[in-house]
């Protein structure tokens, strides 16, 4: 018997940039309900992966399975992914809950839902204080509060994440740790890059070391000591790169 299709599947997916291999054959599986971190060093392929899965840019070669469609045959369903890759989603001129009800629209959620939808976002980022500001005027931090609102206030399926915690003050990174719990715990697949050790082992139940455009290992996030863990793995990876 087969169980349920992946949140997310990518099959030996290959990314170069000229002479630079940005993905190499890069492997990774994310079941629904799990909360998959991305751990490595500056330019080991994180966002280049995210990008990739999101169609925002073309792998060479390899495979993507969105919520058991193929991306490359143009057969994914984006209403129920979520993500915040890159600059946080937000038009300049609109403000916060402008902005929040067209992502919701844009998500396709009809009218009403799509103002519930907007109103509970606003709350659960805690972006009351600044609703009726316009986005451009709205402090980094903020920005990427109401980045995080647009990304998840339709309850995606599948959440891509390029490390949200960037800008966040204290009580932004609490509050995305809930976020994140909160989806989860609903079915929600969450794939999320970080350089904090610390917060990846809080919030993932799994952790992949990406390296040189590959998953060279995972890291349990209950170990006490991930830092060095993570040292140990990638300079294996490399003491057998060079042999
Ligand atoms: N558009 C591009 N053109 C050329 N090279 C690129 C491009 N985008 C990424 N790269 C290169 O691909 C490699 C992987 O970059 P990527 O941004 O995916 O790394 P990352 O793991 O997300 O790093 P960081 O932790 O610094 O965000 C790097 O060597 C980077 O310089």
């Amino acid at each position: 018997m087969t169980g349920p299709a992946p949140a997310l599947q990518c099959r030996s997916l290959v990314k170069r940039y000229g002479d630079l291999i940005a993905l190499d054959h890069l492997d990774l599986v994310v079941p629904a309900a799990e909360v998959h971190a991305l751990v490595g060093f500056n330019g080991a392929g994180k966002s280049t992966l995210m990008r990739v899965i999101l169609g925002m840019t073309h792998a060479d070669t390899g495979e993507v399975t969105i919520l058991g469609s193929d991306l490359v045959r143009g057969e994914a369903d984006w209403s129920r992914v979520g993500h915040l890759v890159d600059s946080p989603f937000g038009y300049p001129e609109l403000t916060v809950i402008e902005n929040l009800y067209a992502a919701a629209r844009l998500h396709g959620l009809s009218h009403r839902p799509a103002q519930q939808a907007t109103g509970r976002a606003i709350q659960r980022l805690a972006l009351e204080p600044w609703a009726r500001r316009t986005a451009g005027t709205l402090s980094q931090g903020n920005r990427q509060r109401l980045g995080l609102a647009a990304s998840v206030l339709h309850r995606p399926a599948l959440l891509v994440l390029d490390e949200p915690t960037n800008a966040l003050d204290p009580s932004g990174v609490v509050l995305l740790r809930d976020l994140v719990a909160e989806l989860s715990a609903d079915g929600t697949a969450v794939l999320v890059s970080s350089h904090h050790l610390d917060e990846v082992a809080r919030v993932a139940n799994r952790v992949s070391v990406v390296h040189t455009g590959r998953v060279i290992g995972e890291l349990d996030p209950t170990t006490p000591d991930l830092e060095r863990t993570f040292f140990a793995m990638v300079h294996e990876a490399d003491t057998e790169d060079v042999a």
